[in-house]
């Protein structure tokens, strides 16, 4: 093996510099692409792109190329999108042809993740999947049907924080899956470890792994799939049978409870059960089953982030805190929690979760958009399958936009005297044009609520360890999805009513 892996060595290598040199030799024949950093023969920018905190580094590069940039990584043209103004005129507006998804090879294709809507191609079965969420969750007011599940899955999540307050992120993760399990399923998440919780987190944390960008070479080029195992370089191969197992079990698992539940006559009606009431083909079965497995893969990890990261903040921001505070003690009173319907008179509370939004973004470069079709856009050409990716994290911290863009203020979103408010960073923080997020309302009325209820009841400080104050990393991580770092945090019932709140309301959830 050792004698032999020399010769084996070169060879792979001898085949790459190939491959290289004929992208390199195919991407000089394009015209102008918008400007961006001189990169190296072959490889382009590749070593320019740093692996963590990518937004930050294309927010520096769109000061000095401007708000329409690309990059070149390995002769796969990458455009950066750094201001509002070109994402909507080229996200939003020209949306039929800048919707499709990267071509992600060792996860998409080879693992199976395409069969999930937020990596479809934009096309027949990316639309119908998209029209079955829609009927669901597209507007407030479907969402809004849905308000006592939201509120009695919150009310658990009270009663659990009370019980135990350093479980905070566990809780708040278990009742995001317990909401979207219900949802697309009808299954009630169990008490302490949930075996359904436990097989989609699975797989959702090896597909974030295995998603970020440049992870495998084969993403690049594709007929490296065909090279065998044991050549050097091969080891990606190795994970991918538990991956796909995983993945199946993901969106086999819950769907055969549905059927099963159904066949007996005894379900909650869910999403699932609602489009197998016909007899379907076994073509549309899998549509179903896919879209079914694309609300957790969408809304699993997203809320946590910004539910996590608003525990976070009010430990930072103690006024904030007490202003929320006073305006539910002013609007509601101590009798009973916030319910959904009472946003519309809590408008400090509203503003603070869209501070939530813009503060740190649960997606910084949102999720990668393909040209479908060559493009022309401010004298630049844009060739069809150039990957665009807005920098959401710019866009919600540019200082002509968002005064004092670093400072976590929630009455920038409210007018008042000659102060007009702050552009809503739900424009952008949920991405574009017919690619944005199907799940959003679901997510501003969860949100909205977990931060309105938990206010109510609780005071969140930071954590006194030996007499001294502790205070937080603020940085959130780098990654698809950005998380808080982790925190210790102290949460306390206000008053004892607010206790006794929590505990009763929790035995009529
Ligand atoms: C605070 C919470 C959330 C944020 C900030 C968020 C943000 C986003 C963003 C930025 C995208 C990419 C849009 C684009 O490509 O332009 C996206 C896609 C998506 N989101 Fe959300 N999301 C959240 C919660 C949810 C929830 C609760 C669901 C559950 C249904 C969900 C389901 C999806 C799906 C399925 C996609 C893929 C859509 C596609 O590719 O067509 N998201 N989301």
């Amino acid at each position: 093996m050792t004698v032999s892996s020399f010769p084996l060595a070169q060879l792979t290598a001898f085949v790459l510099a190939v491959l290289l040199a004929y992208r390199f030799a195919k991407t000089r024949r394009h015209a102008p692409f918008p400007p961006g950093p001189q990169g190296w023969p072959i490889i382009g920018n590749v070593l320019d792109i740093p692996t963590e905190y990518q937004w930050k580094t294309f927010a520096k590069w769109g000061e000095k190329w401007g708000d329409i940039m690309s990059v070149n990584v390995l002769g796969q043209r990458m455009v950066i999108i750094n201001s509002a103004r070109v994402a909507v005129e080229l996200l939003d507006r020209k949306s039929s042809i800048y919707s499709d998804r990267p071509h992600m090879v060792m996860i998409g294709e080879i693992v199976g993740w395409t069969r999930i809507v937020s990596l479809h191609n934009y096309g027949p079965r990316f639309r119908e999947t998209r029209r079955l969420l829609s009927q669901m969750l597209g507007s407030r007011d479907k969402v809004a049907w849905l308000a006592p599940l939201l509120e009695a899955e919150e009310h658990r999540f009270l009663l659990h924080v009370l019980k135990d307050p350093d479980s905070l992120v566990a809780q708040v993760r278990k009742a995001a899956g317990a909401i979207i399990l219900m949802l697309a399923y009808g299954y009630e998440v169990k008490d302490g470890e949930d075996p359904y919780v436990a097989i989609v987190e699975k797989a959702m944390s090896e597909v974030s792994a295995a998603a970020t960008p440049a992870a495998f070479l084969v993403d690049f080029f594709p007929i490296l799939r065909y090279f065998p195992p044991w050549l050097p370089g091969g080891g990606w191969k190795k994970n991918i049978p538990e991956y796909t197992k995983d993945l199946d079990a993901m969106c086999d698992i819950p769907y055969q409870f549905v059927k099963q539940h159904m066949a007996v006559g005894s379900f909650i009606p869910n999403f699932t059960s609602r489009l197998l009431e016909d007899n379907l083909s076994a073509e549309r079965e899998q549509l179903v089953k896919d879209a079914a497995s694309s609300f957790y893969a969408g809304g699993s990890d997203t809320t946590v982030s910004t539910i996590t990261g608003f525990f976070l903040a009010m430990m930072c921001y103690p006024d904030v805190q007490k202003r929320a505070q006073a305006e539910i003690d002013t609007v509601i009173g101590s009798d009973r929690l916030p319910v959904l319907a009472d946003r519309g008179r809590l408008p400090y509370l509203h503003a603070l979760c869209l501070e939530l939004l813009r503060w740190n973004p649960v997606a910084p470069l949102a999720i990668p958009h393909v040209l479908a079709q060559d493009d022309v856009y401010a004298g630049y050409y844009l060739p069809k399958g150039t990957t665009v990716m807005a920098n959401v994290w710019k866009l919600l911290h540019e200082p002509e936009t968002y005064a004092n863009p670093f400072n976590f203020d929630p009455s920038r979103f409210i007018s008042s005297g000659k102060r007009t408010a702050e552009q809503d960073p739900r424009s952008y923080a949920y991405g574009f044009g017919r690619r944005i997020c199907p799940g959003m309302y679901l997510a501003d009325a969860t949100v909205f609520l977990a931060v309105a209820m938990s206010l109510a009841v609780f005071d969140i400080r930071k954590p006194v360890i030996d007499g001294v104050e502790v205070h937080p990393n603020m940085e959130f991580t780098s990654g698809v999805i950005s998380h808080p770092p982790p925190f210790k945090c102290s949460i306390v019932p206000r008053s004892a009513k607010a206790e006794a709140l929590v505990i009763s309301t929790e035995m009529k959830a």
